[in-house]
């Protein structure tokens, strides 16, 4: 992908559907979960084609785990698996390789792997993960920046996070899955995607209650089986693709969502003075004009996503007057700003917000930073006048499922190219 760019030519109309795939946030943690299970198969239907779910995948491979991808269907047979340090260069290609410490640590008590990649936004500690899992037992050393932790027994504990962390939630939740005992967690991610990994862990055969609330209680139970579950649509690939509708869509349908996980997007919409109608699982978007600026606050679930302030950004500045977007998740998740400024945008940074001023844009040669900012430039693209040339799409190509495919299905003029 590093000699690939992203080409947009802006104008155009998009019309059509557009389905939303299995959410990447679920799929990277559902997957190292799978691994869990000694008995049985795996099956995970919904799965995004994105790469961090084939880094993934390779991790269980490495594991000698059975892993076949299929279409939209991974099935995971752990039966045999072995426990071996990870690559580094895997490992450090994407942020939820830290699953494979929680799982690993409930399936052998044992894991040496380097700490994640992701998005860089700013510092993306991982403490709370690491209190959690001593407050079980776990042992902790860095050894030349890979990490080794072991437990001769996962022990349950209650642990209350200084910081509400979805990796955290997750992480600390697989681990206690097969301690012995009742682990308490309090202060919890309430995240919907959090929610969908106890889902899957309950079908496998774990006692887990209170997912999606501030408190989750797990009853530590002896061993995982097999099962088959299908994972949450995506609600930031959602959010990302009803804001290009905003922008530049004429009855366009965007299908295959959960409203409830994206209520803090409709509110926002419904302030903007966005057209559109919410159907059962789908709703439909047409853009307009005179949008009113808005402000917005990021915050943890049911908040406003920090990963939807970047796509959102390219809509505000189509806005009669200043938005302000404040990131109080990632207080430095802003380096899209340079970029759209080469495009003419004209926004202005000060201390964890952003003010979004009206902008007519041109298209540019531009880097994406990040996956969202990524997916911001190319929205940006479609309303620019020329082409948009967008360089690092590997940054994109680790969250949007067929981008490239569904914007063109819908009118958009986007390509693929090589440099
Ligand atoms: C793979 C995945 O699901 N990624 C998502 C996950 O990232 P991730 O799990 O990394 O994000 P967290 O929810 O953990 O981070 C939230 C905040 O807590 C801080 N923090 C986190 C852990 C920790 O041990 N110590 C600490 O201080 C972080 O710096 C950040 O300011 O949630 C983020 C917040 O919704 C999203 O942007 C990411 O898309
Ligand atoms: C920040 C994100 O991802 P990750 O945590 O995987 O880097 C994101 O999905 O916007």
């Amino acid at each position: 992908m590093t000699d690939k760019v992203i080409k947009v030519n802006g104008g155009n109309t998009l019309t059509g559907e557009i389905k939303i795939s299995g959410a990447k946030n679920s799929a990277v943690a559902l997957i190292p979960a799978s691994l869990m299970a000694q008995n049985g198969t795996v099956e995970l239907e919904g799965i995004p084609e994105i790469s961090d779910v084939s880094t993934l995948v390779s991790l269980l491979s490495d594991l000698d785990i059975d892993a076949k991808l299929e279409g939209d269907v991974l099935t995971v047979n752990a039966e045999n698996a072995h426990n071996t340090p990870l690559p580094n260069d895997k490992v450090q290609s994407l942020r939820a390789s830290y699953y494979m410490m929680g799982a690993m640590l409930a399936r052998f008590k044992k894991v040496a792997i380097a700490l994640p990649g992701g998005c860089h936004l700013g510092p993306r500690p991982i403490d709370q993960h690491i209190k959690g899992f001593q407050a079980l037992g776990v042992k902790v050393t860095n050894e030349h920046g890979v990490m080794h932790l072991s437990s001769e027994s996962l022990t349950g504990a209650k642990i209350f996070f200084d910081v509400v962390s979805v990796g955290a939630t997750i992480n600390v939740m697989l681990a206690a899955t097969m301690a012995k005992g009742r682990t308490i967690l309090e202060n919890v991610a309430r995240e919907p995607e959090i929610v969908d990994v106890a889902t899957l862990l309950n079908k496998m055969g774990a006692n887990i209650r209170g997912a999606g609330t501030e408190t989750i209680r797990i009853e530590g139970v002896e061993s995982l089986h097999g099962t088959s579950h299908t994972i949450i649509p995506d609600r930031i690939e959602a959010g990302s693709y009803i804001s290009v509708g905003a922008l530049v869509g004429k009855n366009f349908k965007v299908k295959n969502i959960i409203p409830e996980h994206l209520e803090s997007l409709f509110s926002k919409l419904e302030e903007i003075g966005v057209d559109f109608t919410i159907d059962d699982d789908e709703v439909v978007i047409n853009s307009g004009s005179n949008y009113n600026p808005v402000e917005i606050k990021t915050q943890v679930y049911p908040g406003f996503p920090t990963d939807l302030q970047q796509p959102l950004t390219p809509l505000l500045m189509q806005a009669t007057g200043t938005s302000k977007i404040s990131e109080t998740v990632y207080p430095a998740r802003f380096r899209h700003i340079d970029e759209l400024s080469r495009m003419n945008a004209h926004l202005e940074q000060r201390s964890g917000a952003v003010f979004i001023h009206p902008s007519k844009l041109n298209g540019a040669e531009v880097y994406a930073s990040d996956l969202r900012a990524g997916f911001c430039l190319v929205a940006a693209g479609l309303i620019a006048e020329g082409t948009t040339t967008i360089h690092n799409v590997h940054h994109v190509m680790r969250g949007y499922s067929g981008i490239i495919e569904k914007l063109t299905e819908l009118g958009a003029d986007i390509e693929l190219v090589t440099k």
